[in-house]
């Protein structure tokens, strides 16, 4: 089921083209993530996924409906949403603005507290919020996008602020969420961490479409080499098996095409004298210089 379908979407502002034949679509279950550099059109993105703002061309559909049509309450009811830089009433205690958004959402009484404990602020729901750090508040910004299981959770930066086991925490939420059958778009420049969460990634520059597809895919698009450290003392290679290697202290480390993996891994692994053997796939940081790089087209 198709949850989120953008069709050809452009976003003007005055001249700047903050969008362009977007062709964007989400199926249910999936989490996205969407990158690309600052001004790349990430936020207008997920804008018109909220009906905050309407496209200036093309047709942006969420539960096959228009989000800033007359069924955007009934829409937004199954949205979660967490902004970038996000800011609460610094008078409230945490409990009581998690309280005031679910009155607002029409969520159960009970949610509150559970959602507090699940992000690790169990014991400083009654502490106001002028008193939490930056962690903290963006923990009780996570809390309020997951009030009411929304179906579609719509994260910008969400892990900016949290130190390393919050971070592994709130991406463990975020699997669980999506175990139970929620949609996740999820904007972040810390590729590192969000590589083994999502299923797919939408790369943008300037407003198009650079790339996009599941890291395998992406991997395979941009055609990146494989790294391969092998490990042993006097390695010797059969002769011609590798253009590009040399050696190391450990070892031997060389390139390959991914094509060729497979391949050459049986070689490899009968060579004499290894000890062991490391493969390096690209990574998402990898694939995303390769498609920013100058050359690159749209998709
Ligand atoms: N209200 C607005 N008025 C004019 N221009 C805008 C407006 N909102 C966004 N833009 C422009 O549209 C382009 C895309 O902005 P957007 O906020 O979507 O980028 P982004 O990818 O989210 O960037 P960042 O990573 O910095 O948050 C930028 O050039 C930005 O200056």
């Amino acid at each position: 089921m198709i949850i989120v379908d953008l069709s050809q979407v452009e976003k003007h502002y005055r001249g700047v083209h903050a969008l362009q034949q977007l062709d964007l679509q989400i199926q249910q279950g999936e989490i996205l993530g969407l990158f690309g550099h600052n001004g790349a059109g990430k936020t207008t993105t997920i804008k018109l996924i909220l009906g905050l703002i309407k496209p200036s061309q093309g047709e942006v559909r969420v539960f096959d409906k228009n989000p800033a049509g007359s069924h955007a309450y009934q829409i937004r009811r199954q949205l979660g949403f967490l902004q970038e830089n996000v800011s609460f009433y610094q008078q409230m205690t945490g409990l009581e603005v998690l309280n005031y958004f679910a009155k607002l959402k029409g969520c159960t009484a009970r949610q509150p507290r559970d959602l507090l404990a699940q992000v690790g602020l169990e014991q400083a729901a009654d502490r106001r919020v002028k008193t939490y750090s930056k962690g903290m508040c963006q923990r009780l910004g996570l809390a309020q996008a997951l009030l009411g299981a929304p179906k579609l959770l719509l994260l910008d930066e969400p892990t900016v602020g949290l130190d390393p086991l919050a971070t592994r925490d709130f991406y463990s939420s975020i699997d669980a969420l999506k175990q139970a059958g929620s949609t996740i778009v999820l904007c972040s420049h810390l590729l590192a961490g969000v590589e083994k969460v999502i299923d797919r990634a939408l790369i943008l520059k300037q407003g198009r479409a650079l790339a996009a597809g599941s890291l395998s895919e992406l991997r395979q698009q941009a055609d990146l080499p494989v790294n391969i450290e092998l490990q042993g003392q006097g390695l010797q290679l059969p002769q011609n098996l590798f253009a590009d290697f040399h050696r190391t202290e450990k070892g031997i480390e060389c390139q390959i095409s991914q094509q060729q993996k497979m391949h050459l891994l049986p070689q490899l692994l009968s060579l004499p004298g290894l000890e062991n053997i490391e493969i390096h796939m690209p990574s998402l940081d990898d694939v995303y210089a390769h498609f920013n790089q100058p050359s690159s087209g749209t998709v």
